[in-house]
C-alpha cells in the first residue's frame, strides 16, 4: 500500500500553520510535505515534527518572489545568483528537518526569451544545485505543471521532465509526477504510472482529484484503479516512495474539512494502520 503524505499548505487550513502538524498526525498521517517553510525557523518546524512523530517528506526550495507572481527561478536567465541562493537555504532547511527531497520551481518562461536559451539555462541549474544536493545528501525533483493553474509554466510534460534528468544524469535529480498535472496535461495517467516509475526517476508522487483539485475520490480520475496500478508497479520494481495529497479540501477551511474529507482513505482501503 503506498505511504501517504499529508500537503500541509493544502490541507488543514482550518488551524494556523504550525497547528497542521498536530492535525495531521491525529488522522494517521507519518509523513508530511509542505510548499515553503521559510516563514518559521527550521527549529520550530522540526520540533514539531518531532513532536508528532511526523517525517518531513517534500518541500520547495524559495521561489523567487511569490507574491509579485514569480513561480521558481530555475529557467530564469539574470536570475542564477538568486537560484544559487535559493538552493543553500533549502539545504539548510532539509538538513535541519532531516528532509530527503527539495523540489526546484521551473519559473514562468519570461516572453520574448527563446525556449532554447531558457532550457539552458535550465540544465545549467539544476546540474549545478544536483551537483550540491548530493554533496548534502539530499534529491532534488523537478515537476511538470499544468498551465491552466500556472499559466507559462515552463515545465509542462512527464516526457520533457524525464529527458532533462535523462541528460542531467545526475543520480539525486528526479521528477516529482503529480497524476493531477499529469491528468490535465496529457492523461493516459495509468499507463505513464507503468511507464515512469520502474526508470528510477521518478522520486515522489501527489494526488488531487481532477479538475477542481479537491479530494482524490472526487471527479473524473479513478484513485482506487491508479493505486493498485502503484502498488502493482513499485511491487516488481521496488519503487518505495511516498504520495502526497496536495489538494484543497471541498468543504474549503471551516472546522473539521480536513478530516471530514478523508473518507477516500477509508473507501478506497488506504488509511493508515493506527500507531
Ligand atoms: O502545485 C504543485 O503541484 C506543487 O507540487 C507545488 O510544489 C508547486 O506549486
Ligand atoms: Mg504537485
Amino acid at each position: 500500500m503506498p505511504r501517504f503524505a499529508a500537503n500541509l499548505t493544502m490541507l488543514y487550513n482550518e488551524h494556523a500553520f504550525l497547528e497542521r502538524f498536530a492535525a495531521a498526525a491525529a488522522d494517521g498521517f507519518r509523513g508530511v510535505e509542505f510548499l515553503f517553510p521559510y516563514a518559521f525557523p527550521a527549529e520550530e518546524l522540526a520540533q514539531r515534527l518531532r513532536d508528532h512523530g511526523l517525517q518531513q517528506v517534500l518541500f520547495n526550495a524559495p521561489p523567487g518572489d511569490w507574491e509579485a507572481g514569480e513561480r521558481g527561478l530555475a529557467c530564469l536567465p539574470g536570475r542564477e545568483a538568486d537560484f544559487r541562493a535559493g538552493v543553500a537555504r533549502a539545504l539548510d532547511y532539509a538538513q535541519a528537518l532531516d528532509c530527503p527531497r527539495i523540489h526546484l520551481m521551473a519559473g514562468l518562461a519570461p516572453a520574448g526569451v527563446e525556449p532554447a536559451a531558457l532550457q539552458a539555462v535550465y540544465e545549467a541549474n539544476l546540474a549545478w544545485a544536483a551537483e550540491q544536493a548530493r554533496a548534502a545528501g539530499r534529491e532534488l525533483l523537478i515537476e511538470p505543471i499544468n498551465t491552466r493553474d500556472m499559466p507559462g509554466y515552463f515545465l509542462n510534460r512527464q516526457d520533457e521532465a524525464h529527458r532533462i534528468v535523462q541528460v542531467i544524469q545526475a543520480p539525486n535529480l528526479k521528477v516529482q509526477f503529480d497524476l493531477y498535472h499529469c491528468q490535465i496535461v496529457e492523461g493516459d495517467v495509468a499507463m505513464k504510472i507503468r511507464q515512469y516509475l520502474p526508470t528510477g526517476r521518478v522520486g515522489h508522487i501527489q494526488i488531487a482529484g481532477v479538475p477542481m483539485r479537491h479530494e482524490p475520490d472526487l471527479g473524473e480520475l479513478n484513485h482506487g484503479y491508479l493505486f493498485e496500478v502503484i502498488d502493482e508497479v513499485a511491487a516488481s520494481c521496488g519503487w518505495t516512495g511516498w504520495i502526497g495529497c496536495e489538494y484543497r479540501p471541498a468543504r474549503g477551511s471551516v472546522a473539521g474539512a480536513t478530516s471530514a474529507g478523508l473518507g477516500w482513505l477509508d473507501t478506497l482501503g488506504v488509511r493508515p494502520p493506527a500507531g
